[in-house]
């Protein structure tokens, strides 16, 4: 399946990684959507209720993790990575500066691997408000995670040694698609890109839909065309050893409905999506300017 596929290259000086034990235990700090997404998908592929701990403060969350997926919930951070190989930092970004911070004593214990899914928060400054370079391996994952078609970058630290490697792999490969960036500064264009990217995309799944409902067709069946469309779309690009230069041309007959509606998109479609994809990346890189600043 496509969305299985890795295309990891680990960083570099890594020799290939060594198989993990599924026993291992996992503390999510901060049990929201990406939290959900991510036990769903591990639960599926194979992890036990008991590997996880995780932690929120507030109770409708902890009940909700806990009726969902059986997990282990806790009100108390410090609590939650007791005995824990690697811990995701799962909270807003806005957050995870004191969230961390509080969590320094007992990080600096137990010494486990730190995943931050944050968006726009370096390594550099997470390391530094736990007071000591523990690995710390960065991922931008996406919300197609929760239906196992997520698109992940992973970014990791000088430390991180290679069995941690294969750990962050296979816990983001249980949602979808990994790939490895070489340089920190690549996680603000992959955050703009697949992270952000699926609210570009239904933004286009919205636009397709009611232009077609404004050409006489019912919204159920503009929706249903729409979807499967760019479904289809994806699914034939993924399989297909053609770029989607080619492809689109295979589609566009001289003279026809394609070439008609194509000249209209090329009017603005690709200086918008660079202007898209520019501001969403520099929000990243502000974020982590902001939120890292030294007090
Ligand atoms: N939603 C998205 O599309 C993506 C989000 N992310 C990142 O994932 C992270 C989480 O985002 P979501 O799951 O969407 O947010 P969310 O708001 O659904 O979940 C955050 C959770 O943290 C909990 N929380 C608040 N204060 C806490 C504390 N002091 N200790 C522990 N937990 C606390 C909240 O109760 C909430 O359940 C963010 O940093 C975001 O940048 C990354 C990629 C995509
Ligand atoms: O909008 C945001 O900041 C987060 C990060 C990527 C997707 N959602």
């Amino acid at each position: 399946m496509p969305h299985k596929t890795s295309s990891k290259t680990p960083p570099k000086g890594k020799s290939p990684v060594t198989p993990v034990s599924k026993a291992r235990k996992l503390a999510i700090i901060g049990g929201g959507n990406m939290a959900s997404s991510l036990i769903g998908g591990l639960l599926q592929d194979g992890w036990k209720a008991k590997q996880f701990r995780v932690a929120d403060p507030n109770p409708a969350q902890r009940d909700l993790l806990s009726e969902r997926f059986g997990v282990a919930a806790y009100a108390d951070n410090s609590e939650a990575v007791q005995g824990a190989d690697g811990v995701v930092l799962a909270v807003k970004p806005q957050m995870l500066g004191g969230v961390v911070a509080e969590l320094a004593p007992a990080l600096r214990k137990t010494r486990p691997l730190i995943i931050s899914i944050a968006a726009g928060v370096r390594a550099a400054d997470i390391q530094r408000w736990i007071g000591e370079p523990l690995p710390v391996v960065r991922v931008m994952p996406n919300t197609p995670a929760l239906v196992a078609a997520g698109a992940s970058g992973l970014y990791a630290t000088p430390e991180v040694n290679n069995v941690q490697i294969d750990f962050a792999e296979s816990l983001m490969r249980a949602v979808g698609l990994v790939v490895w960036v070489q340089q920190e500064s690549l996680m603000d264009v992959v955050t703009g890109l697949s992270g952000s990217g699926p609210a570009y995309l239904f933004l286009v799944l919205e636009a397709m839909e009611d232009a077609a409902v404004a050409q006489g067709l019912d919204r159920r069946t503009a929706r249903l065309l729409t979807l499967q469309t760019v479904f289809g779309a994806a699914k034939m690009a993924l399989e297909s050893e053609d770029t989607p230069a080619t492809l689109r041309s295979h589609v566009t007959s001289p003279g026809g409905t394609t070439a008609a509606g194509i000249r209209e998109l090329e009017r603005g479609l690709r200086s918008l999506f660079y202007e898209a994809v520019d501001a969403a990346t520099a929000r990243s890189q502000a974020m982590a300017n902001h939120y890292g600043a030294e007090e």
